[in-house]
């Protein structure tokens, strides 16, 4: 398996299968396979469908398709079941993040995101996240668990996807409906033509098909995470998985993880502000690559909420060293900038980061010294 971190996320079908509510049947597979991950090293972040299937026998409904407020209501209930299902698969705790389109597009609340799922990652607790129904509706939307599952691998800089459905992978046809439909087992351009392969779900719980599945590949692959769409009701899927080999739908990334955030960082980010920054801080960042302390900032220039992308300069010449996420609004900074990172929590009363900008947030423009190579 040659990935560390992997965002693995389930549809309803596996978690709430035949219409009966939450069950163990392929659950079971799912997590000793998580386990495996973890006993290899690996961090998992799920991505959890099923709130909705699981809810729907406990709330009174009268047509087979049910209203948004109806949903929302399974969905609120579902969420407690399906959570202690999770849970009882894992001797490790599990941890429920329920995000909605409109968080992950405010600045503040995506790097919140991140902070949180890091820390989760680092105290070896499994993040299960799903989108929060009770407050999505239209605009606030995702509006499926594939696209959200993409987003997550994004914000949680993971370098692998695994999306698991009910069927082997893509296919030319919709195979519930063509007995002739043939596997494409791996795709490396996301073309018009794949778009029109893939339909829609048959499955009155699930939402978006085959097609919201393409579309979250994309997102994926374009950010350099290799994505597959594998059967995750066969358990003999996830001993292939586990050795390396590709039981489903490979979808090859463009370039590596890393390289592709850089290139965001680089040429796709706007800057909405400066930090100028005193000598000592220039050698970290340039020669070393290091994370930028508070010590080493003489001056914040511009109006910016954490989240904001912004250019690390060199007091002494004006030279953009650096771009990068800042943790903390240009308000945060004026307080913090030239002190110790052990001063943060006195002075503003929380410490989300004890670095400004993290390495990991970083592209350095002006290497020198051992970071050239
Ligand atoms: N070209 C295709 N290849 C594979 N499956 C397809 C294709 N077109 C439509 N589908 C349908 O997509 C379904 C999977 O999507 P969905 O029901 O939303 O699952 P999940 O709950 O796992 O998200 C399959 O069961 C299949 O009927
Ligand atoms: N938040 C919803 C997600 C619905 C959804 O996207 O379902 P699926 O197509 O099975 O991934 C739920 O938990 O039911």
């Amino acid at each position: 398996m040659n990935f560390n971190r992997v965002v693995i996320k389930v549809g309803s079908a596996l978690v709430a299968p035949d219409a009966k509510g939450c069950s163990g049947k392929y659950l079971l597979a799912i997590a000793r396979f998580i386990t495996q991950c973890h006993q290899a090293g690996k961090e998992v972040i799920l991505v959890s469908s099923g709130s909705v299937a699981a809810g729907r026998k406990l709330i009174q409904h009268g047509s087979p398709v049910p209203s948004i407020p109806t949903k929302q209501a399974m969905a609120a209930v579902g969420q407690m079941q399906m959570m202690a299902n999770w849970q009882r698969f894992f001797d490790v705790p599990c941890s429920q993040l329920l995000i909605t389109h409109g968080d992950l597009k405010d600045r503040q609340r995506y790097i919140n995101i991140k902070n949180t799922l890091r820390i989760l990652l680092e105290n070896h607790v499994i993040p299960v996240v799903n989108e929060n129904d009770t407050v999505a509706t239209d605009e606030l939307k995702v509006g499926d668990n594939d696209n959200l599952a993409a987003l997550v691998a994004l914000v949680s800089e993971a370098d692998r996807l695994l999306i698991l459905s009910d069927v082997d992978g893509v296919f030319d046809k919709d195979p519930r409906s063509h007995s002739d439909a043939r596997m494409l087992p791996e795709i490396s351009d996301i073309t018009p033509q794949i778009y029109a392969m893939a339909g829609g779900t048959k499955n009155h719980i699930a939402t978006g098909g085959m097609q919201t599945k393409i579309q979250a590949a994309e997102k994926a692959v374009e950010n350099g995470i290799d994505t597959y769409i594998v059967n995750g009701s066969k358990s003999e899927v996830f001993d292939r998985l586990f050795r390396g080999e590709n039981p489903g739908t490979h979808f090859i990334a463009r370039q590596g993880a890393s390289r592709a955030r850089k290139h965001w960082l680089k040429h796709t980010l706007k800057s909405d502000g400066q930090l100028l920054v005193d000598p000592g801080a220039v050698k970290a960042v340039s020669e070393k690559g290091a994370s930028l302390l508070p010590s080493g900032i003489l001056t914040v220039k511009g109006e910016f909420v954490a989240g904001a992308s912004l250019e690390i300069v060199n007091q002494d010449n004006g030279e953009v060293i650096a771009k990068g996420i800042c943790q903390y609004s240009h308000r945060d900074l004026q307080q913090i900038k030239g002190q110790k990172s052990d001063q943060i929590y006195n002075l503003l009363g929380f410490c989300p980061s004890k670095v400004v900008i993290h390495r990991d947030d970083m592209v350095v423009l002006v290497k020198t010294g051992d970071n050239k190579g």
